[in-house]
């Protein structure tokens, strides 16, 4: 069994007076490593370390530096796609194809950044704008922040934490990076290879503990310039609160729609909406929660969606052919079973699934549900999905809104008047015409409007969030 720990400047915490948690498989329970706790101390020394670095090395790297490191980086990472891809598979219960996918993902998200870190620009300012402003230069640069606390969720946990740390090194900033409790271990490998790479170890420092513990005091730290947190909503609020002038990124949750017109292609999506609800058990924050379909369609729709549903192969993550694993606790699989319950309570229709054993909770359709019900008015992020009839373009775009989020939206129609008509009236962060919600390419804008976040990633955009654009002006003489 593995022993992991912080790491402090390059050093790791691993003596027996700290407490320590087990990482467990959510599939078998298998203990797949035991992780020292950071004492609030070891935080403090990590925030500290972070800080003299930025100011000491850091913020002095040329970009070409910064560049190379995130490409070695992104070299051993591909070199080991297999390593990571069985820890992501073993802490997280996610199937190793979406395991290996998401590494895949995560080397070019190291790749965008390398490419961007040469490229972070100021502008020129035309300073004969106004009068009285001839004969004066004016142009803007963008200067890193300091330290970035990253705070990141258990669902893609070498990914997302890619999206801040590629970023916040590209940008020359230092980090101090607390991953989730559940899967630190890929948090773990990724500092150390980050290190391998020849990032000075002061610039990226590991904090492994409890968020509700370590949580307030990083957000609150003075040396901290800015927080980067992905992950639920109450949690999201909470750092809103506690983060005062630091500037904040909250990527935040979801319950998705996704509308089908009278002239879908039905053939076409359902394979990939089976795919967007299901996902490692749904639990991904643009999950096709929600799939509105035009009456016209309703029958053929289900039929199909039904029977792709029940031939998923159920299983051990590890196992190649297995498309549908675990979810992350008994506790959250118990939880989402007694939301299928109250709906159906409420005259809500199981067309397939909904029993739950352990973490495993089988795929679920939904019918007959109203706006009302948790399944449809919260966040799922399990794999519960519901079919939705509609019959008007005004009544889905009104239902499609009706939420407290918006994150991602899918609109399938083979008419583009209508296709952007409704993309334009659909409050989110991002609208797909003719794909699922579920879909990300790692450089696109990407994060929400509403109560699913604020800010932007997909890295160029989260380094204009972890830069700070400084004004230059000069009197020509
Ligand atoms: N919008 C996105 O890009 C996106 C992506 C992935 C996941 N999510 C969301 O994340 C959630 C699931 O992930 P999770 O269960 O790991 O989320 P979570 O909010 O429980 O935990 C996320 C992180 O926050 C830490 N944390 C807990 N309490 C804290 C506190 N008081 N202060 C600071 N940090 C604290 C945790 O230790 C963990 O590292 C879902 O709601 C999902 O939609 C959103
Ligand atoms: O869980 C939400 C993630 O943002 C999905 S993805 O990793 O960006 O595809």
């Amino acid at each position: 069994m593995m022993r992991i720990s912080s790491i402090i400047n390059g050093e790791e915490y691993k003596d027996e007076t700290r407490k320590s948690l087990e990482v467990k498989n959510p599939y078998n329970q298998e203990v797949v490593a035991k992780m020292a706790l950071a004492k609030e101390e070891d935080l403090h020394e990590a925030i500290d370390v972070s800080f003299s670095t930025f100011h000491d090395t850091m913020k002095e790297m040329p970009a070409h530096k910064r560049a190379d490191i995130l490409r070695k980086a992104a070299d051993l990472l591909e070199e080991r796609e297999n390593d990571f891809a069985q820890i992501i598979s073993r802490e997280a219960g996610k199937p190793i194809k979406f395991s290996r996918g998401e590494v895949q993902r995560s080397v070019q998200v190291l790749r965008f950044a390398s490419e961007q870190a040469k490229d972070i620009n100021g502008e020129v300012i035309p300073m004969d704008a106004a009068i009285g402003g001839q004969g004066r230069l004016g142009f803007t640069k963008r200067m890193p922040l300091g330290v970035v606390a990253a705070i990141t969720p258990f669902n893609f946990p070498l990914n997302l934490s890619l999206h801040k740390l590629a970023p916040a090194i590209a940008a020359g900033n230092t980090i101090v990076f607390k991953p989730a409790e559940k899967t630190p271990v890929s948090a773990y490998m990724l500092v150390k290879l980050f290190h391998e790479a020849g990032l000075p170890v002061g610039a990226l420092n590991l904090v492994l503990g409890l968020g509700e513990e370590l949580g307030d005091p990083l957000v609150e730290h003075d040396k901290v310039h800015k927080v980067t947190f992905t992950g639920s909503l109450p949690v999201g609020r909470r750092i809103r609160e506690k983060a005062g002038f630091k500037k904040v990124t909250l990527e935040l949750g979801s319950n998705s729609p996704n509308i089908l017109f009278e002239d879908a292609d039905v053939n076409e999506v359902v394979t990939d909406l089976v795919k967007g609800a299901f996902a490692f058990s749904g639990q991904v924050c643009i999950s096709a929660q929600r799939i509105y379909v035009h009456r016209s369609l309703l029958e053929s729709f289900l039929a199909e969606y039904k029977s792709q549903t029940e031939d998923l192969t159920i299983g051990d993550p590890l196992d190649e052919h297995t498309d549908f694993g675990p979810m992350i606790t008994e506790e959250a699989a118990e939880r989402a079973k007694t939301w299928i319950d109250d709906a159906v309570k409420n005259g809500a229709k199981i067309e397939t699934g909904g029993e739950q054993n352990g973490t495993l909770l089988t795929p679920t359709i939904m019918t007959n549900v109203k706006s009302d019900m948790k399944i449809i008015a919260d966040e799922v992020f399990a794999p519960i999905v519901s079919i939705i009839p509609f019959d008007t373009e005004q009544e889905v775009v009104q239902a499609a809104n009706d939420s407290i989020y918006g994150l991602q939206a899918g609109v399938f129609t083979k008419d583009i008047n209508r296709a952007f008509r409704v993309a334009d009236q659909i409050e989110m962060g991002g609208v797909w015409i003719n794909e699922i919600s579920t879909y990300r390419q790692d450089n696109h804008p990407y994060g929400g409007v509403k109560q699913s976040g604020i800010g932007r990633e997909g890295v160029k955009y989260a380094i204009e969030d972890m830069t700070e654009m400084k004004f230059y002006g000069v009197k020509l003489k």
